[in-house]
């Protein structure tokens, strides 16, 4: 798949911005593209990234310049031998080329390459560390203390932000997504890769905008050290990065546990743990500085195999069911998505193939406000008819639950013919004798134990339709997981309904939809029929 171009935003070969004159094109990335270029009086090597705000139509300019304005402060104030230096910033006035006018060029230090251009090297992934990890490491957990002291979190901290310089200089990079913490949080139209977002991020999205926290720095750098350690190996399972972000997430409750892979070094073992504590209290006594000492003090040096390093994991003490790690696919399919993400935060057109999935990821999928009908020829699989009897102002929070599943078979669709088969869309329904409430038909104890607060009010309750849905979303693709692992891969969503209505054991013992149950499925197999005409 070609590289996505991102017209107007392109330098040619020659073109001077003041001193500094551009040599080449090194890449593109969300905002625009990175150019090669040199000082003309010094012959300094440096790298020229292109923030195209002056191609946007005026009403998604202003968030963009907000964006891109955020993005030159703090690179230009982020003054740290381990952050990428920033040298200059400009905006361009050239009467010869219009179509860049109002262009801001960030000039930068040049690296030599990246920490995913090593791991995407042929033959990493095997579990061996790259060469100089440990470095790489304390370079990165040093960067990250520097900006965590000055109150701000990097949001987007992954391998391609992880810069190498041919002198061995390590420098993280691209402040893009970072953010100045507002007492202990911040929000920000999405976070960054979803292979190096914690779990906690799923549930903390509001109104398409993302809590942020120091500790998603923290998490993402737990993730980033199992990769470099192992040649690029993600810690959890999945063949997708939906996959592994469900892994984490399934972790993170409880139901799954933590194995690294045996080719983490003893001394690192630890310290990723804690990293990756699956949940932002926990892993909050973990801070930036001390992070940078533990790194420093107790791993110097040792990027070497460890003695029992091969195929295979290990479970981390305290943990449960253990899930083990895969390797990370392509870097264009994180940036495909990274792309689709701030273009949907600010609404900028997306280019080429695959960018609907990733916008719906970033703005939870709901692509529903209530007010405007969902279906269309190209509205994605499960999407709920615009014609259909759901009720409008469920259709947002029914699709927005279904989109935190990350596995295909949990729809919108599927939720609302559940939930019709359930309770009718009855908010209030109630069946005393079953000790069965609300539209999702909890029962409260089993309720207790998924509770999801799906209209972040602070309290948990079977009664609200957000809570109630959200819940279900989670039990239900849960549920949906669990058969897989037991090889029941056939009409998973008739399953679902069955194992919502019983138990996730009394369908895998069935290897089916169990008779008591099978006119309810059966409402449910028709409803969802009619929702996915
Ligand atoms: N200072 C630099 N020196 C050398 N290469 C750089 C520099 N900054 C960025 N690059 C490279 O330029 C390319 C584009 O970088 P950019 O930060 O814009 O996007 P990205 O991080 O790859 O993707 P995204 O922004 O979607 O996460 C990448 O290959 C990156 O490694």
């Amino acid at each position: 798949m070609p590289e996505p171009s991102v017209s107007g935003s392109e330098l040619p070969v020659g073109y001077r911005l003041g001193e500094w004159r551009v040599t080449g094109r090194i890449g593109a990335g969300s905002w625009g593209v990175v150019h090669s270029a040199e000082s003309v009086d010094t012959g300094i090597q440096a790298a020229v990234k292109l923030l195209p705000t002056h191609r946007l139509p005026p009403g998604q300019r202003e968030a963009m310049e907000r964006l891109v304005e955020r993005e030159v402060r703090l690179s230009l104030e982020a003054d740290h031998p381990h952050v990428v230096r920033t040298r200059a910033s400009l905006v361009i006035h050239d009467a010869d080329r219009p179509e860049l006018e109002g262009a801001t060029a960030l000039v930068m230090d040049r690296a030599e390459r990246s920490l995913q251009d090593v791991l995407a090297q042929p033959g990493q992934g095997s579990g061996t560390p790259v060469a100089g990890a440990a470095e790489v490491l304390e370079g990165v957990s040093a960067g990250l203390a520097h900006i965590h002291a000055r109150g701000w979190v990097h949001g987007d901290l992954k391998p391609a932000n992880v810069l190498l310089a041919p002198d061995g200089g390590v420098w993280l990079a691209d402040f893009g997504l970072t953010v100045e913490l507002e007492g202990t949080h911040a929000y920000v139209p999405a976070l960054g890769s979803l292979d190096h977002v914690p779990p906690e991020w799923w549930s903390d999205r509001e109104g398409g905008h993302s809590v942020v926290r120091a500790t998603a720095d923290i998490w993402a750098f737990g993730v980033l050290a199992h990769q470099a350690l192992t040649g690029g190996l993600h810690p959890f399972p999945g063949g997708t990065a939906r996959a592994r972000a469900l892994a984490a997430q399934a972790y993170a409750r409880g139901s799954a546990g933590l194995r690294l892979d045996n080719g983490v070094p003893e001394c690192w073992r630890a310290l990723i743990s804690d990293c990756l504590k699956p949940d932002h209290a926990s892993r909050a006594v973990l801070e930036a500085g001390t992070l940078k000492e533990r790194v420093a003090a107790a791993c110097r040096g040792a990027d070497a195999p460890a003695p029992s390093a091969g195929a295979g994991t290990r479970d981390v003490p305290g943990a449960g069911v253990p899930v083990g790690p895969e390797p990370v696919g392509g870097r264009r399919a994180s940036r495909r998505r990274r792309l689709a993400v701030l273009a949907a935060a600010i609404g900028v057109p997306l280019l080429g193939a695959g960018a609907a999935t990733g916008a719906l990821l970033a703005n939870d999928g709901s692509g529903d406000d209530g007010k405007s009908p969902s279906a269309s020829p190209s509205a994605p699989p499960g999407t709920i008819p615009a014609d259909s009897d759901v009720p409008r102002e469920l259709r947002p929070v029914i699709t927005r639950a279904a989109r935190m599943c990350a596995d295909k078979e949990v729809t919108p669709a599927l939720l609302a013919a559940m939930l019709k088969a359930e309770s009718g869309f009855d908010a209030k329904a109630a069946r005393p004798r079953e000790d069965e409430y609300g539209i999702a038909m909890w029962t409260p104890s089993v309720f207790k134990g998924w509770a999801v607060d799906g209209d972040k009010d602070g309290d948990k309750d079977y009664m609200s339709p957000p809570d109630a849905i959200t819940t279900m979303s989670s039990y239900v693709c849960w549920l949906d997981q669990e058969f897989k692992k037991e090889g029941l891969r056939e009409n998973l969503p008739a399953l679902m309904a069955a194992g919502y209505r019983t138990s996730s054991r009394t369908v895998i013992d069935t290897r089916g939809v169990p008779a008591r149950t099978r006119d309810h499925v059966n409402r449910v197999e028709r409803y969802l029929k009619d929702y996915t005409r």
